[in-house]
C-alpha cells in the first residue's frame, strides 16, 4: 500500500495559459533549485481551503522556447513546494480526423521525438537510476480531467499517443504523415522531458492536452501557422480554466497512488558511492532511499 499523502494539484499552462484567475491567498513563490532556476515564479493559493499551484511553462509572456524549458527547475521546484500531482495544459496539433481543432485530449501514451540535447534526467553525476515509464500518465489523475471536460461539456478523446517533436519550426508534411503511420493521435513540442521528469520525482502527472490546428497532413485543410493556432487558442484556453477548476475540485483532499514510490528499487548505485554533492542535490527526491 503506497503512502497516503495530503493532495497539491499544481498545473503547468501551455501556450496561451499563463495564469489561472480564482485563487484565493495567492503568493508568487520564486523557488531556488539545483538545476537553476524554474520558467517563471510560481503562483501558489488556495480554492475552498484546498491548496493550487499554477506555474507558465514557458513564462509569462511566452519567453522560452520548447527547447528552453528549463523542465528540471520546474518540477524540482513544484515538488520543493509540496506537490503531489500535476495537470500539464498543452495547445497541440491534430494527426486524426477526430482530434480536431477545439477538441480536448488526454493522452496515454508517449513517442518521444525530441533530438536527445533537453536536460532529461535528474539522475547522472554518480547515480544511476532507471524508473519505469511504460505508461507515462496517471490514470488516476486522467480520470479525474476526464470528468471535469464532460462536466464543461467539452468534447474530449481519452486515449491515443502524443508525438512530442523538438520544434521550434513545425512538421513538414512527409514527417505528419510518418507520425499518423505511427498512429499518433497528437503532437506537441513540450511533453517530454517534462513528463518523465515528474515521474522521477514521483508526482502524478498527466496532459490535457487542447486540439488547435490539424499539423499539415489533411489535404482539405492549410498547413499549420502561428497565426491559425492563435485563431484556436483563446477559446481553448477559456475551457482549459473552466476545467482546471472542475479537476481541482473532483481531487480528495488526500490521496494514496504507486507514483508517489517510483523510483523505490530504481537507483543501481550504492549509496556510499554517491558523490556528496550529487546526494545533496537529490535528497529532496530520493534522500529517503538512502537512508
Ligand atoms: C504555436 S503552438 C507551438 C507551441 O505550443 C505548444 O506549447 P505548450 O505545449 O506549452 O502548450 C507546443 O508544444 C509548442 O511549444
Ligand atoms: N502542429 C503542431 N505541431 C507541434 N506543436 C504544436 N502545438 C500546436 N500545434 C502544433
Amino acid at each position: 500500500m503506497s503512502e497516503i499523502k495530503k493532495t497539491f494539484l499544481a498545473f503547468i499552462g501551455g501556450s496561451g495559459l499563463y495564469d489561472l484567475p480564482g485563487i484565493e491567498n495567492v503568493e508568487e513563490q520564486e523557488i531556488a533549485t539545483p538545476f537553476g532556476c524554474p520558467s517563471d515564479k510560481i503562483i501558489t493559493g488556495k480554492i475552498e481551503g484546498k491548496p493550487i499551484a499554477f506555474l507558465p511553462r514557458h513564462g509569462k509572456g511566452h519567453r522560452f522556447l520548447p527547447s528552453e524549458v528549463n523542465y528540471r527547475a520546474n518540477i524540482y521546484a513544484l515538488k520543493k513546494l509540496g506537490v503531489t500531482h500535476i495537470v500539464s495544459v498543452s495547445a497541440v496539433g491534430g494527426l486524426q480526423e477526430k482530434t480536431a481543432p477545439g477538441t480536448a485530449v488526454i493522452p496515454t501514451q508517449i513517442i518521444d521525438k525530441t533530438n536527445g540535447t533537453r536536460q532529461r534526467t535528474f539522475f547522472g553525476n554518480g547515480v544511476v537510476g532507471h524508473v519505469s515509464f511504460a505508461d507515462p500518465y496517471c490514470p488516476e489523475l486522467q480520470k479525474h480531467i476526464a470528468k471535469a471536460c464532460e462536466q464543461e461539456k467539452v468534447t474530449t478523446h481519452l486515449g491515443g499517443a502524443l508525438v512530442c517533436i523538438e520544434g521550434p519550426r513545425f512538421s513538414s508534411r512527409a514527417e505528419s504523415h510518418s507520425y499518423r503511420r505511427e498512429e499518433a493521435s497528437i503532437i506537441g513540442m513540450t511533453a517530454m522531458p517534462e513528463a518523465i521528469l515528474a515521474r522521477e520525482a514521483e508526482i502524478a502527472y498527466a496532459t490535457l492536452a487542447f486540439v488547435t490546428d490539424y499539423d499539415c497532413w489533411r489535404e482539405e485543410t492549410e498547413a499549420v501557422t502561428v497565426e491559425a493556432v492563435m485563431a484556436v487558442l483563446s477559446k481553448n484556453v477559456e475551457a482549459s480554466k473552466r476545467i482546471a477548476k472542475a479537476i481541482h475540485k473532483s481531487l480528495p483532499m488526500e490521496s494514496s497512488n504507486s507514483i508517489f514510490s517510483a523510483a523505490a528499487n530504481s537507483i543501481m548505485t550504492n549509496p556510499s558511492l554517491i558523490p556528496a554533492e550529487t546526494k545533496r542535490n537529490l535528497e529532496l527526491l530520493y534522500g529517503k532511499y538512502w537512508k
